[in-house]
């Protein structure tokens, strides 16, 4: 049997009000442990593709062809209650903005235990543990009392480590995190990354990685797809596509990152590679 968590061959994405496909034609295959990263300047298609996978797509937008399957599973044919089903349990996800998937009045370890209990049947008692544990693994220090803290008591970093937590908590075997550092400062987004990396080399989580920057993706990320206008105009191994671009467009996004220091992300990357080899 395969271990292919996600796969996705030639899936489109149609919006029914203006009767374009603002996705046309992404693949790609994702096994436990391994990262793709979706890059290409904004309105591109990255959310949509990740909301095709999530099942979440906006209204009037479809999955009009191609296949998605989450492991081993076609869920284009899928019925709101079969997503609610392997949402969280087979596929989580953290965006940018990770105070408005929290409820402001309740405590975050609450909330993480209320996950536990409805898609883990775990008691009250056992959930509240595991939120501890989970807040733990993701790096907060004094998760006892993070648990009862409420989200405007966190800074945005914490909060994104608190919905990572929370996207984890029933065990799935993807994690989407599309833009989820974007939003932080240089060193928390550092901190995040390096969060994301642990969790998947200890767990074999797989993830797909979405971001503007490509300084994210050369950090994180096995296989890379360039989207523009929603086409895949390149996609390959992270190091070919960055050091040796085929196609003008990836060559105009790297151009642009370079300013912010690409160059010296990638001359890390190369040496850890060096390293490895
Ligand atoms: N809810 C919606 N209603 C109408 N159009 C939408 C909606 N969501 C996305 N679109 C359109 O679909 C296209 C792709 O959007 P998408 O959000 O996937 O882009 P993106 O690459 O993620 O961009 P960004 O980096 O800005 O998030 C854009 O033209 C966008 O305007």
């Amino acid at each position: 049997m395969s271990d292919t968590v996600l796969r996705l061959d030639g899936v489109r994405v149609h919006d029914a009000v203006t009767g374009r496909d603002l996705v046309r034609g992404v693949t790609f295959d994702l096994t436990p442990g391994k990262t793709v990263g979706i890059v290409g300047e904004s309105g591109s298609g990255k959310t949509l593709t990740c909301r095709a996978v999530l099942g979440i797509l906006p209204q009037h937008f479809t999955v009009s062809a191609g296949v998605i399957e989450l492991n081993g599973r076609d869920v284009t044919g899928f019925t709101a209650r079969d997503w609610t089903e392997v949402r969280g349990s087979a596929v989580g996800a953290v965006f940018q903005d990770p105070a408005s998937y929290l409820n402001p009045s309740l405590r975050v370890g609450s909330q993480i235990a209320e996950v536990l209990r409805v898609k883990k049947g775990l008691s009250r008692r056992a959930a509240r543990h595991r939120a501890t544990a989970l807040l733990a693994s993701v790096r907060l220090r004094d998760p006892d009392l993070v648990y009862q803290q409420y989200p405007h008591e966190l800074s945005g970093g914490m909060l994104q480590r608190v919905l990572i937590a929370t996207a984890i908590a029933a065990d799935p075997q993807l994690l989407i995190a599309d833009e989820a550092t974007t939003a932080l400062d240089v060193t928390v987004q550092a901190e995040i990354l390096d969060l994301l990396a642990d969790l998947r080399d200890r767990t074999g989580l797989a993830l797909i990685v979405v971001s503007h920057d490509l300084a994210v993706v050369a950090q994180l990320c096995d296989e890379v797809l360039v989207l523009r206008d929603g086409q895949v105009v390149e996609q390959g191994p992270t190091d070919r596509i960055l050091f040796d671009p085929q196609h003008e467009y990836t060559r105009l996004l790297i151009a642009e990152h370079e300013q912010y220091g690409l160059d010296a992300l990638l001359e890390q990357h190369s040496l850890e590679l060096d390293h490895v080899g």
